[in-house]
């Protein structure tokens, strides 16, 4: 049905030119990343597009756990935007486990302004693919 990566992943693969380019660390429970958004990825003027938003929250938790050896898929995402991230300045996104049972795995992410507010928070949920996709 689907290939696990190509190395195209629009979020995070090098390779892709439209892509977003996102390089992830990891430090203890959270995995992390730093994203400055420029004019094409605005919606409102000034502003980071929602969806674009919820792509960084996303694949920082897909992250979480791609690096802990789980191939997982979005299964549900819900994105509380609090308020509007400015293009043109450095946001950091953080992703964290909050439970798994079975294939299901729940995770939380947050994005951060420079000086410390929460833009955006997302609750998701995941699913371990089967083995034949
Ligand atoms: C050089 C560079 C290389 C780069 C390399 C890097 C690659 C790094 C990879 C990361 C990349 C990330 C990218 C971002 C993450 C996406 O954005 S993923 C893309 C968006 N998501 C999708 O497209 C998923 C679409 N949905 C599906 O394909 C399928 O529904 C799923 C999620 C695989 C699940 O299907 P399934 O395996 O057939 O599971 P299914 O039988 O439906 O459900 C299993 C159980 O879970 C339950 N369940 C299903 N959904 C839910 C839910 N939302 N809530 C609760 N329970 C649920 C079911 O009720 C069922 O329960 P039981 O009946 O077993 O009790």
């Amino acid at each position: 049905m689907f290939r696990r990566s190509d190395g195209m992943c629009f979020a995070c693969s090098p390779r892709n030119p439209i892509g977003l380019h996102l390089e992830f660390s990891h430090e203890g429970d959270i995995c992390r990343t730093t994203f400055t958004a420029g004019n094409e990825h605005q919606g409102w003027d000034g502003v980071l597009h929602g969806g674009l938003v919820t792509t960084l929250l996303d694949e920082a938790m897909a992250q979480w756990l791609w690096h802990r050896g789980v191939a997982a898929m979005t299964a549900e995402m819900l994105t509380r935007f609090s308020l509007p991230v400015p293009v043109g300045v450095p946001v950091t996104v953080e992703a964290w486990k909050e439970g798994c049972r079975g294939r299901l795995w729940e995770l939380s992410a947050r994005l951060i302004l420079p000086g410390g507010k929460v833009a955006a928070r997302a609750t998701a949920k995941f699913l371990t693919v089967k083995e034949n996709g």
